[in-house]
């Protein structure tokens, strides 16, 4: 243990979705790609899909253009370490993290991501978290997706971060996914993407798998639901913005559910569970990795 002082942390989770959160408020922290992979290992380390840091908007260079509007920036960050615009889980998780902590008021809070600014509904004391989510970019031009020697037709759909959303007759069908799904073509993903894998479980109600980029397969992906929603929406002919009728879908994923709209402007709404599951103090050691 180094002589610097311990540094506060939280653990928690959305439809079992966990990070490693860290109040970080003055931006003090230079959290290596190594840094987060160790505090993300679940062996090594604290253990989680992603890592939350808590900084003050004004005082992250990403962030400053919107302190105006949103004081906390949500600095998220993959288990591998690698850097994502946004974390539909992880926003609801902040956000509840910010209320307990008395850093910012229940009732609707504005969190800046590198997508923009996320607005969040929560009550002081607990029950579903609400988080308008932005509009979807669904890119014209094939996708498809691979795993061994299956291969399914896919929708692009962009709602901050990249997905591609195949729907599958049997969530099995993806296997353990243990590695990545082959995505083509790679050049509609520069960045790389996230995978879901859909089946239908009734009307507006769909069930899926996720892959995440720089995570693995997770049990729930906020992001991922938000576009498998729209994905099952036009796939079943329904265009809030077109037909002037907002539309709400539920999702289940493997670790929970998320019940999703689009209203007529377009706009996302999620709502879901976010939980503080642990605090305590890390070796600061673990932070210079
Ligand atoms: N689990 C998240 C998404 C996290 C980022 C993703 N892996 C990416 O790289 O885009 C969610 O709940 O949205």
């Amino acid at each position: 243990m180094s002589s610097a002082r311990p540094v506060p942390f939280l653990k928690g989770h959305g439809t079992e979705n966990d990070f490693v959160i860290i109040p970080d408020p003055d931006g003090e922290f230079e959290l290596s790609k190594e840094a987060v992979a160790r505090l993300c290992d679940r062996r090594a380390g604290i253990g989680g899909d992603g890592l939350l840091r808590a900084v003050r908007s004004a005082r992250h260079p990403e962030a400053r253009g919107m302190a105006g509007e949103a004081e906390w920036f949500m600095d998220y960050r993959n288990s591998d370490g690698s850097i994502a615009e946004m974390c539909g889980n992880g926003v609801r998780v902040f956000a509840r993290h910010l209320v307990r902590a008395g850093l910012a008021p229940a009732g609707e809070l504005a969190v800046a991501t590198r997508a923009g600014i996320r607005r969040v509904r929560l009550a002081a004391d607990g029950g579903g978290v609400t988080v308008g989510m932005g509009r979807a970019a669904l890119p014209a031009g094939d996708v498809r997706v691979t795993v061994g020697d299956r291969t399914w037709p896919a929708r692009h759909v962009n709602v901050g971060n990249p997905h591609a959303v195949a729907f599958v007759d049997d969530l099995a069908a993806a296997g353990p996914l243990r590695e990545a799904p082959g995505v083509a073509p790679a050049a509609a993903y520069p960045q790389g993407v996230n995978v879901e894998f859909v089946v239908d479980r009734g009307p507006r109600h769909v069930a899926l798998r996720v892959y995440e980029r720089g995570s693995g397969e997770t049990r729930s992906c906020g992001t991922g639901a938000c576009a498998v929603m729209v994905a099952a929406a036009r796939r079943d002919g329904a265009d809030p913005s077109a037909d002037g009728n907002p539309v709400t879908y539920t999702v289940d994923v493997p670790g929970g559910r998320l019940v999703i709209s689009e209203g007529t402007d377009g706009g996302i709404e999620m709502t879901g569970p976010a939980v503080i599951v642990a605090e305590g103090m890390l070796d600061p050691d673990l932070l210079a990795v």
